[in-house]
């Protein structure tokens, strides 16, 4: 009876503790915070130029082979010029001189409804306008538009799957168009990207009558989750600043789990003190031990996300503390690149519907910016519709779409097995809601219920996804139920982490141990004693094919 009167989101708050971090000490005191900063940047040659540029008609002419990595014509093949200690050093050797670049990128405010002239560089400290917009991040179009899709493609395409430094990246496969100008020695990556875009088969032919369902997992990657395509290009920055000897003491972020794992990852790559805010309790355990053992000042607060949003940002403004959240526009260039990996693992074709996981809504953005790009430097020819896909019980972009755009209100956001997206006030609405508006776009939501029976069924189908894909792949469901989303739409969900940060909301689901969840996919382990004949029943009645075949 208590059971069944208490609420859904009680229901995942009790739940939910099995799997999180409950502010558990785990060692929290005993951090020590670095003693000595910025270690470890004992790089001297200088290779701060692209000569991409080398001539427009020469690019047209001469669309770069397979052996052609850095993008200036060099021919950089790893596994033939492979002698040097350092992929570091073997790039740096060739680099040619001069001339700089002529591809730039620049800060401007979000505003694309009223442009205005004012910009910062991206060597500024700065995240937001000065009327408080959001910022983003402008690419010299004209420069970039100098070569033609066809250069791009076979520039992108040719350095996939290489050790070639640091375009073996599927973030830096595509630095012209992220971070043009930073010195390759600057970059402070672990290779992430070029995720496994992956044929859902059974999933869509069996569940969704579907024939090209494909699932683009982003959370198989260094930390985890799609947040080390942002955090690369983040963290890279960052040490691009300090050499230029910015007063930064360190890097910062508000976190529900992915985001501080990502920050911790890279900046203890560079030797950069990491500092991350985490709401006390609402992270899992696999996440609150990342920044932990990554040697990050982990702050456990007892709020939620947003409270510690507000916190990190006021930090922020006191303190020479970088910003790492996607507020930070710098993230966004490096996560648009799973959008443009999207187009070039279907060869350039684009699919009919894009679905993401939305919580604080950088993502959704970044994904509608590369797909424009793609579309605007003639890869593509168009852009897919994108959906985003929000827990019921942090759902502020659903309602604000449900009541037709109109007067956006955040919401207390509820406990929910996502809890990555346990968000209730987005900082990058406005991103958002015009990434949705400019490509026909939809936002469905997902109970607790619906969510882990996506979650559990797709997992039946081979795959082991995390709570948030779960809410994605239930959005689906929902679309493909209306016939919203055809049978034979080419249609991409975005998966943004590793379902084995999340593998306690799974063993809680397959045990139904959840009150209120029927747990239909449920496939608790049987326990047996340890003979024949107990062996022998417990398949017959798991395999009753066994039984009819006469075993
Ligand atoms: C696993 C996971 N999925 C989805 C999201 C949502 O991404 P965004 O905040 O960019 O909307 C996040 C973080 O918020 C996340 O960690
Ligand atoms: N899910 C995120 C929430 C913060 O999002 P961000 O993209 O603004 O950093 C996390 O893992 O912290």
């Amino acid at each position: 009876m208590a059971a069944a009167t208490m609420s859904k989101s009680a229901a995942a708050t009790n739940y939910h503790h099995r799997e999180l971090g409950y502010g558990r000490p785990l060692g929290l005191r005993r951090l020590k915070k670095p003693s000595s900063l910025f270690l470890g940047f004992s790089r001297h040659a200088k290779c701060s130029t692209l000569r991409v540029e080398a001539t427009t008609h020469q690019a047209e002419q001469n669309p770069p082979s397979s052996e052609v990595a850095d993008g200036n014509g060099s021919p950089l093949n790893a596994s033939k010029k492979r002698n040097s200690n350092s992929i570091k050093d073997e790039a740096r050797r060739h680099c040619l001189s001069e001339p700089p670049t002529t591809f730039s990128a620049k800060y401007v405010p979000f505003s694309p409804y009223e442009p205005t002239d004012e910009s910062y560089s991206l060597d500024e400290i700065v995240y937001r306008s000065k009327d408080g917009k959001l910022l983003d991040v402008q690419h010299d179009m004209d420069a970039l538009r100098k070569f033609d899709g066809k250069y791009w493609k076979s520039l992108f395409d040719s350095r996939v799957g290489k050790t070639t430094w640091p375009y073996g990246s599927g973030v830096w496969s595509k630095k012209e168009w992220v971070l043009p100008e930073i010195d390759n020695d600057d970059i402070v990556s672990a290779f992430e990207g070029n995720s496994n875009l992956f044929w859902a088969e059974r999933f869509g032919k069996e569940m969704l009558g579907m024939n090209d369902l494909w699932v683009k997992h982003c959370g198989i990657s260094h930390t985890g989750s799609f947040k080390d395509l942002g955090m690369t290009v983040l963290v890279s920055q960052v040490n691009r600043l300090k050499k230029m000897n910015k007063n930064l003491l360190g890097v910062g972020c508000a976190s529900t789990g992915d985001t501080s794992a990502a920050l911790s990852a890279y900046c203890a790559a560079a030797g950069i003190p990491a500092i991350v805010f985490l709401p006390a309790n609402k992270i899992s355990i696999a996440q609150l031990v990342q920044p932990i053992a990554n040697g990050a000042v982990v702050l456990s607060l007892d709020t939620d996300f947003d409270g510690c949003m507000r916190l990190i940002r006021d930090v922020t403004e006191q303190v020479p503390i970088y910003l790492a959240n996607s507020l930070n526009s710098l993230r966004l260039e490096g996560q648009k690149t799973a959008a443009i990996e999207i187009c070039q693992q279907f060869d350039w074709e684009v699919p009919d519907w894009v679905i993401v996981p939305g919580g604080n809504l950088g993502n959704i953005y970044a994904f509608y910016k590369g797909f424009v790009m793609c579309k605007e430097l003639g890869l593509t020819n168009r852009i897919p519709r994108l959906v985003c896909a929000q827990a019921a019980n942090a759902n502020p972009l659903y309602l604000h779409y449900k009541a037709g755009w109109k007067n956006f209100l955040p919401v207390k956001a509820s406990p929910t097995f996502a809890s990555a997206i346990q968000i209730g006030d987005p900082v990058s609405i406005d991103r958002a809601v015009y990434a949705l508006k400019n490509s026909d776009g939809i936002v469905e939501e997902a109970t607790e219920e619906e969510l882990m029976d996506a979650s559990a069924q797709a997992d039946l189908t081979g795959m082991f996804t995390c709570p948030h894909t779960g809410v994605a792949l239930s959005a689906l469901i929902k679309l493909r139920e209306k016939n919203v989303i055809g049978r034979t739409d080419r249609t991409v969900v975005v998966s943004t982490a590793h379902g084995l940060k999340f593998t306690q909301s799974k063993i809680a689901y397959h045990s139904k141990e959840i009150p209120e969840l029927q747990s239909k996919f449920a496939n608790p382990p049987v326990d047996v004693k340890a003979n024949l004949g107990s062996v022998m029943d417990a398949l017959q009645s798991r395999l009753p094919s066994l039984r009819e075949k006469g075993f």
